[in-house]
């Protein structure tokens, strides 16, 4: 604490690395997770930090991070909302409001329009919200263009912005406001935007400087305060004003009716006076202000938490299909006769309780007072609250792992968790809507809104983040700020919105499921990425583009228009061909992995075992009970591909090469060693083949100090005919196969001899065999099922084609898929176009492989062979 800045200085600290315009909530978790920068012996964070910031802030700052001290002034005993908050109101409000009014007033408006916030109340307005999130829902259909193609991006936040704005209108005076298809926005939400501006300046710059306000902003204060009084007045006043007020009132069953009701009991039926109908219009705004970017913002972030979590957005998907049956055209009108059924998705609620966990949005700021003190559970010590803002701080106390089991992770489970399950929430350590009397009033509207919004759309549309579009709409001089490395982090004085509104695009909706995850497959090799470079632009982002190397085997190269694959004569180390290759890549298959797994969940322990086809797509069983709907299925699953024996029986068999022997290894050394391995040969693919029909190529796999050759890894790979030894590496143990490698270590010239004799005695040897498989055509069901990579051609290594063709594949897939997406063509003849094309390229490709593996057994013909002529190219390609 500096004595004359107070705690200034640390918040510039978090400035310094942090966007300007960052929210409070995240300012108060960084100011936790690095406390023992200031405060060092602590074992966990402190529940409560004092915060002198003035003038920043008038008053000392009692930040509570602990649920069970928050419940002590809001729950056990509800302190009075902080000054500074009636300053906010005042320009919207007049501080006729029920939060800003006195503590009296405050409680007669808040015990009137408590009813018309109930949860059986909300219930019967689901019709009426439905309506507009169906509004809502065509209009994201219409962002994708038609069948769902790739659309442009936009604002998300835009979009959920005036959908809370029509259903707030709806909700409370059943007033059909049409925010979301007016593309100039109505007077009444500009009004209300402007007026939030004046009010922020309220706390900021006017406040500071002691000026309530300048003269134009009191003009623009009182021409919006019209403009909203006009657009809320009329619904009003046409009931009050009606001859059959009671009836009126009671015709339909608005937060606005209700409240009205309940005015007309306590005052014996009597029609409000001017200051009633003032306190209900100033109501009437604090509700849209309250309630319109909490919700929408709320919205937004649930969109990016499934899209991060694309397990936890199928287990919703299950849900709605078994709840809300199949056919997702039907759920609307059954949510409009049935609204009970929103209660019976558990899931759904749970994805809404965890998004809310996760942004917390807003929070209480309460007033200190002198008998108050905060204690800390099970110890002595009182804190004082006199003079101070007591801060409720959800952002971090609903991500405190010393109280939510895996706290940071997106688990929408352990809102359906039993009591006494140790994933059962802490009832006060979840707040976003605060607790206690003066929570927030409108919780369950804003909690059946966003379940509606969840079960209506999300089955439909995948909504993805689309940074590098936005970045390319906004032009190069649009700094491109992070925090915690993403681009999308919550901002605001007030509320926590997303950046920028949320850039999305909506886009072709897909799930990717593995057998097992790689973390459990630690056998890793290198590939070469020769001429299928030129789809990666098109196929990754340009953030992924530029981080590539973190693949190569050596991070630190770039390759150039001049590398080439050197073949030689094994048993002389005579070179025999150098083929450009331009621009070819080392890669290792476990960095290429992590890189392309970049934004995308896989989900695991989903091993296929069933398709069915049914009228509009497929439906994939797993073993483990789930099962999936989809378009269309693509079986990319490797050599013993599931979908291709599906498709082609026993027709779908690799052939085998019994007579050969095949040893895919890597191998660690001494630095001298591996230093004279390296420097003897060529820097990336060293292709050495002996007359005898033996194939050796060795390969870098990993360099982690480019100086320090005993951190560097090499890969072999060796065939050669079973007859050379007559000893059968089946059956034996590592040691003994490391033993049969050195015996036919003489046959070849340096360094190849000394890398066979020097390989560590207890060095991994796996089991490994050739298999080809040459692409016979299938049925693609009128393209709802189709292969790539190795299940669609399993090409022997030989010529290393195999990450190539996947390459090519996947670019072409996209581009068949955006066809039949964009009406071009329909999706079975865009997918037999890409299998005809698949299956001619993996059968040439196959062919030439199967040639080159012959040829090595004739020396001749090897001299004459696809990797002498072609090396990694396509052979159309050389010929040009
Ligand atoms: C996800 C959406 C929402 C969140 C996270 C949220 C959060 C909160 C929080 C934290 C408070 C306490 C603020 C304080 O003590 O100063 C609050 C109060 C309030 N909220 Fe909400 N809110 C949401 C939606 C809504 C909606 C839809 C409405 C009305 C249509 C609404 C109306 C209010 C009102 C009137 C208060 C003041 C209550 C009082 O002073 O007694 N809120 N909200």
């Amino acid at each position: 604490h500096s004595l004359l800045f107070g705690h200034i200085p640390i918040l510039l600290k978090f400035r310094k690395h942090h966007p300007e315009d960052v929210h409070f909530g995240i300012i108060m978790k960084w100011l936790v997770d690095n406390c023992n920068q200031w405060i060092p012996d602590l074992k966990r964070p402190p529940p409560v930090l004092y915060l002198d910031i003035w003038p920043v802030f008038p008053d000392i700052m009692m930040m509570v991070f602990d649920g069970s001290m928050s419940a002590q002034f809001t729950q056990i005993r509800s302190l009075p909302k902080h000054r500074i908050t009636r300053t906010f109101l005042e320009p919207l409000t007049d501080n006729l409001d029920m939060t800003s009014a006195d503590g009296k007033q405050s409680k007669v408006w808040r015990s009137r329009f408590n009813p018309s916030f109930s949860p059986r109340n909300i219930t019967m307005l689901i019709p009426e919200l439905i309506d507009e999130i169906m509004v809502f829902k065509d209009l994201l259909g219409k962002m994708a263009g038609p069948s769902g193609q790739w659309g442009d991006v936009f604002q998300l936040e835009e979009r959920t912005t005036n959908l809370t704005f029509d259903v707030i209108l709806r909700a409370t005076m059943d007033e059909r406001l049409h925010e979301q298809i007016n593309t100039l926005g109505s007077p009444l939400k500009q009004a209300l935007i402007s007026q939030i501006r004046l009010m922020s300046k309220v706390l900021g710059v006017n406040r500071i400087l002691g000026i309530k306000r300048w003269p134009w902003e009191a003009w623009t204060r009182q021409r919006n305060n019209e403009a909203l009084c006009k657009a809320l007045l009329g619904r009003v006043e046409a009931i009050i004003k009606s001859p059959h007020l009671a009836d009126a009132v009671s015709e339909k069953k608005t937060i606005l009716n209700i409240a009205l009701s309940r005015t007309l009991a306590e005052t014996g039926g009597k029609t409000p006076d001017q200051r009633s109908v003032d306190a209900i219009l100033a109501n009437l705004k604090l509700f849209l202000f309250a309630g319109h970017d909490t919700t929408s913002s709320t919205i937004c972030w649930m969109f990016k938490l499934l899209q991060d979590n694309p397990d936890c957005l199928s287990k919703l998907r299950e849900e709605l299909n078994s709840v809300l049956g199949e056919d997702v055209n039907k759920a609307a009108n059954l949510l409009r006769d049935s609204p009970q059924l929103l209660n019976n998705l558990v899931y759904t609620n749970g994805v809404v309780k965890e998004a809310l966990r996760f942004y917390p949005l807003a929070s209480t700021v309460r007033q200190g007072e002198r008998d108050f003190f905060l204690t800390v559970p099970g110890s002595d010590m009182r804190y004082p609250t006199e003079g101070t803002a007591i801060h409720d701080v959800p952002s971090v106390i609903q991500l405190d792992e010393h109280v939510w089991p895996r706290a940071n992770e997106f688990l929408p489970e352990r809102w359906i968790a039993a009591q006494g399950d140790p994933m059962h929430p802490n009832k006060d350590a979840w707040r976003p809507f605060s607790m206690g009397p003066r929570n927030c009033i409108g919780q369950e509207l804003a909690m059946v809104e966003i379940k509606l919004v969840a079960a209506l759309v999300c089955r439909e549309f995948d909504i993805q983040e689309a940074w590098d579009k936005w970045d390319m709409k906004q032009g190069p001089m649009k700094p491109k700020e992070t925090v915690g490395g993403r681009r999308l982090y919550g901002c605001g004085q007030t509320v926590q919105h997303p950046k920028d509104g949320m850039p999305v695009h909506r886009g072709i909706s897909f799930a990717v499921y593995d057998k097992v995850d790689p973390a459990t497959r630690t056998r890793d090799w290198s590939m070469t990425i020769f001429w299928s470079f030129r789809h990666y632009p098109a196929l990754l982002s340009e953030e992924l583009n530029n981080r590539i190397n973190e693949a190569q085997s050596k991070v630190y190269y770039n390759p150039t228009a001049v590398e080439e694959l050197v073949v030689k004569n094994a048993e002389t180390g005579d070179v025999l061909a150098r083929v450009n290759s331009p621009f070819a890549r080392r890669v290792n298959r476990v960095g290429m992995r992590k890189l392309l797994l970049n934004g995308i969940k896989v989900q695991y322990d989903r091993e296929l075992v069933g398709v069915e086809y049914t009228a509009d797509g497929v439906v994939a069983r797993f073993k483990n009970g789930t099962f999936e709907k989809g378009t269309m299925i693509v079986g990319a699953e490797g050599g013993q591909s599931f979908v291709r024996r599906m498709l082609l029986g026993d027709l779908a068999l690799p052939e085998t090469y019994p007579d050969v022997e095949m040893i895919n290894i890597n191998a660690r050394y001494t630095h001298e060693q591996g230093k004279y391995i390296a420097e003897n040969v060529v820097p990336h693919v060293d292709y050495g083949v002996h007359p005898k029909g033996i194939f050796f190529i060795i390969l870098v796999m990993r360099v982690e100090e480019k100086d320090d050759y005993s951190t560097w890894t090499f890969h072999f790979v060796i065939t050669y005919p079973k007859t050379l030894t007559g000893t059968p590496l089946k059956g034996k143990t590592n040691a003994e196969r490391v033993a049969i490698l050195r015996s036919i270590a003489d046959n070849f010239a340096e360094p190849r001899r000394s890398a066979l004799m020097w390989l560590p005695d207890d060095l991994e040897v796996p089991d490994d065999s050739i298999k080809m498989w040459s692409p016979e055509p299938w049925d693609n069901h009128d393209g709802r099922v189709t292969l790539a990579g190795d299940a669609a051609h399993a090409i022997a290594f030989y010529r290393g084609q195999g990450l190539n063709n996947a390459t090519a594949d996947a670019a072409n897939l996209v581009s068949a898929i955006e066809k039949a997406t964009t009406g071009e063509s329909t999706l079975a003849d865009a997918i037999t176009e890409y299998d005809k094309e698949v299956i001619a390229r993996g059968q040439e490709e196959v062919r030439l492989s199967r040639e080159l593996a012959l040829s090595m057994e004739h020396w001749e013909k090897f001299l004459e062979s696809p990797i002498i002529k072609y090396g990694g190219n396509i052979p159309k390609e050389m010929s040009k």
